[in-house]
């Protein structure tokens, strides 16, 4: 059965302009305007690009996964637009003004103070804790993934790459990683293409870090292991060489003027024994206590 999807009528669904790139394909801002007369709403529209990788099944999937998400912190599903009789589709979410988290990050640097971004980080682990009462692992948790609804409130976004984990089983195995995020990848995810609640875990940490870091691109994560692994780019493979110095304990360093219990809760979630990393429900309290403490 076809899970609820409320249908858009393309010839309703009038382009204002591009959004950017993502897992399947691009994101246009649109007006839905049945009336005809610009008082529709605004809506993000994810149109399926069938290349290589991705195929109508994975985008379909996407939909899916999405219309059975209802939390706060997650972006809103607002339903589906077929456009060629049905021989391609469209994913209709609700449009957020202030976009992601990277750009608005880097506008708002002076404004965004540590209590601002603790508060993000607390909704990011609430959604993400609702994502794991579902056994979904995200598998692509960035910063590039989360947007900005509100100048209080951020949701996750972009389930491209979203499993669920088999009922038997606490982790999902991936067959044929695609253009991998290896920088946001957990030692596990990169040696043996283990996904858990826990890989999010990491991935949560590096977030965490990208947060503090404002998202400046001078120290973003995937800089920061170039610049450890060295550009020596006769490399086998640069994630044989970045398991090899997560093996050998190398972490990001902390951002500059990053709260020390902060750079402690990223550590904790770098644990290179997934067993040894907190959950998303004891990460979110650290949080929650930490903002307590920070009087700013
Ligand atoms: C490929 C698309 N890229 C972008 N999207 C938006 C955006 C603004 N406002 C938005 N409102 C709803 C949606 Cl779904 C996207 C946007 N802004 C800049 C982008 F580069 C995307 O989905 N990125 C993942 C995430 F949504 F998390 F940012």
């Amino acid at each position: 059965t076809q899970p609820d999807q409320t249908l858009f009528e393309e010839r309703h669904l009038r382009y204002i302009s591009p959004l950017g790139k993502g897992n399947f394909g691009s994101v246009e801002l649109c007006r839905y305007d049945p009336l005809g007369d610009n008082t529709g709403e605004l809506v993000a529209v994810k149109k399926l690009q069938p290349n290589k990788q991705s195929t109508l099944e994975d985008f379909q999937k996407e939909v899916n996964t999405l219309s059975v998400l209802h939390c706060d912190y997650i972006v809103k599903y607002r339903g589906v637009c077929y456009s060629m009789g049905r021989l391609s589709m469209s994913l209709v979410m609700e449009y957020l003004p202030y976009g992601s988290l990277i750009g608005y990050l880097e506008k708002n640097r002076d404004k965004v103070n540590t209590r601002r971004m603790l508060l993000f980080a607390s909704q990011i682990c609430k959604g993400m804790e609702y994502l794991q009462t579902l056994r979904y692992v995200h598998r692509d948790l960035a910063a590039r993934n989360i947007l900005v609804a509100s100048e209080s409130l951020v949701k996750i976004a972009d389930f491209g790459l979203t499993k669920i984990i088999p009922f038997d089983k606490e982790y999902y195995r991936v067959t044929q990683p695609g253009e991998s995020p290896i920088f946001w990848y957990a030692p596990e995810s990169l040696s043996e293409s283990r996904f858990s609640h826990k890989s999010d875990v990491w991935s949560f940490g590096i977030v965490l870090h990208e947060l503090f870091s404002y998202c400046d691109t001078t120290c973003n994560p995937k800089r920061l292991c170039m610049q450890e692994i060295g550009h020596n780019l006769q490399s086998a493979s640069i994630s044989m060489h970045l398991t090899n110095i997560l093996k050998n304990n190398w972490r990001l360093p902390s951002p500059p003027r990053c709260p020390p219990k902060v750079y402690h809760l990223m550590k904790q979630c770098w644990e290179y024994d997934f067993d040894e990393r907190p959950c998303f429900s004891r990460l979110g309290n650290q949080i929650e206590t930490i903002m307590q403490e920070e009087r700013e």
